[in-house]
């Protein structure tokens, strides 16, 4: 099971001068998003620090993104991006101690003279194990709410860094830069282990207009059972190999094969996920895997398309950018999203992806480091060097 990785992208810091920033140790600076399914690691090392070289169990790859200006050399280094099953949150502890992320970070707090460090932190995780942290390292998760870290990683991503959104349809991924001023508002749409669905009206400005706890965690949980996989990406090595029109019920199978051309349903469009086995005297293990997973695979993502549509519609919204570990890159899963968006919306909005939709939480959190008086942590002048691999 890939169940940790770790990338990292290069930046320089481009701050406003703040002495605050001075008097801490800056090595490190990090932040976490614990999620029902994956923890979300985010810290940043400077050029020549010894964090490079230290815990190389996981893999570090540079991905290559780098700032114009050098204003605070104290800050130019790498932000990297690790994730751990939430299940094994040993890992991500043992992780941190290897990379002796616990000795550092971006703010302290005086505890009976004791200086204790404070690290910030969100999603669920943030409540549930904070005595964890408290108890192996001593350290306070400074909670941050899940939704504002959300939507500050998405602005921040969206802003600072170029050719971090895009489009994927018909097998092609074209990057999307959109103009600042042109960005508000958008749906935001978070598919974790459940889904969450946020209009975003600027920085800081925002509403969650719904959800649907079929997301993420449903596949996986469904996937696991049907297919006896044990991970997700087996699940998705499964589902590529799969046909879906031996599990769903299509229009054709209802209606033959001229559809129901006067509503505009197509004979291939799914009339019913899953609804084919209800006429096949059949059981599970007379259907084949890969046929399951890419069923299931299209059941959820085609639903989460449709409900973002319709809230997107709903607010008026041309825009639907879509966040969350979920979608990590996966062809076969964006496609799908981009063309139940296309379908419903009758070609008026857009689905697009974001290159580190797994950490719009995780950057969120690392970006409110700079509510609390501590500067720019990372530059707002991105720009790139090549074309990148996302961190997954
Ligand atoms: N390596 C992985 N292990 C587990 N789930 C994964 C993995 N990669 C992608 N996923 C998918 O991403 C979902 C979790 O997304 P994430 O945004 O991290 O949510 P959460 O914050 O709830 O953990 C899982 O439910 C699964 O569908
Ligand atoms: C509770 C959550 C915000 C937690 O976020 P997650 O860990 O799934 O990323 C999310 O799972 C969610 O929005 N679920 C859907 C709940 C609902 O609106 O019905």
């Amino acid at each position: 099971m890939e169940d940790q990785s770790c990338r990292s992208v290069e930046i320089d810091g481009n701050s406003t001068s703040n002495s605050e920033l001075d008097s801490y140790d800056h090595n490190s600076p990090w932040a976490l998003d614990i999620g029902g399914t994956l923890i979300k690691l985010v810290y940043f090392s400077r050029k020549d620090s010894s964090l490079e070289s230290v815990g190389n169990s996981v893999q570090v790859e540079e991905v290559g993104l780098v700032t114009g200006s050098k204003k605070y050399p104290i800050l130019d280094g790498k932000l990297h991006f690790a994730k751990f099953q939430t299940s094994k949150i040993n890992e991500c502890l043992d992780f941190i101690e290897s990379k002796l992320l616990h000795g550092s970070c971006c703010s302290h707090q005086e505890v009976s003279d004791k200086k204790k460090l404070l690290i910030k932190a969100t999603g669920g995780g943030a409540y549930k194990y904070a005595d964890l942290f408290k108890e192996k390292f001593g350290i306070r998760l400074d909670k941050e709410d899940e939704m504002d870290s959300l939507v500050a990683g998405a602005n921040f991503l969206l802003k600072a860094v170029p050719c971090e959104a895009f489009t994927y349809m018909e097998g092609r991924k074209d990057f999307v830069q959109i103009d600042a001023s042109d960005l508000f508002p958008y749906l935001l749409v978070s598919i974790g282990s459940g889904v969450s669905m946020i209009k975003v009206d600027g920085d800081g400005k925002f509403e969650r207009v719904s959800g649907t706890s079929l997301g993420g965690g449903t596949l996986l949980g469904m996937g696991m059972l049907l297919t006896n996989c044990q991970s997700f990406d087996e699940f998705l090595e499964l589902s590529h190999k799969g046909d879906n029109r031996n599990i769903d019920m299509l229009v054709r199978d209802i209606y033959g094969v001229t559809g129901y051309s006067k509503l505009g349903l197509s004979a291939t469009t799914i009339a019913s996920s899953f609804g084919k086995v209800s006429f096949d005297n059949k059981v599970l293990k007379d259907y084949k895997k890969e046929d399951l997973a890419r069923s299931l695979l299209r059941m959820i993502s085609n639903n989460v398309a449709q409900i973002a549509y319709l809230n997107a519609g709903h607010g008026q919204l041309k825009r639907i950018i879509f966040g969350g570990f979920f979608t990590r890159g996966h062809e076969y899963i964006m496609e799908t999203i981009s063309d139940g968006v296309q379908y419903w919306s009758k070609g008026k909005a857009k689905a697009m992806f974001l290159r580190h939709e797994g950490f719009l939480g995780a950057l969120g959190a690392f970006k409110s480091y700079e509510k609390h008086g501590l500067g720019s942590l990372m530059g707002h002048h991105l720009t790139e060097q090549s074309p990148v691999a996302s961190p997954r």
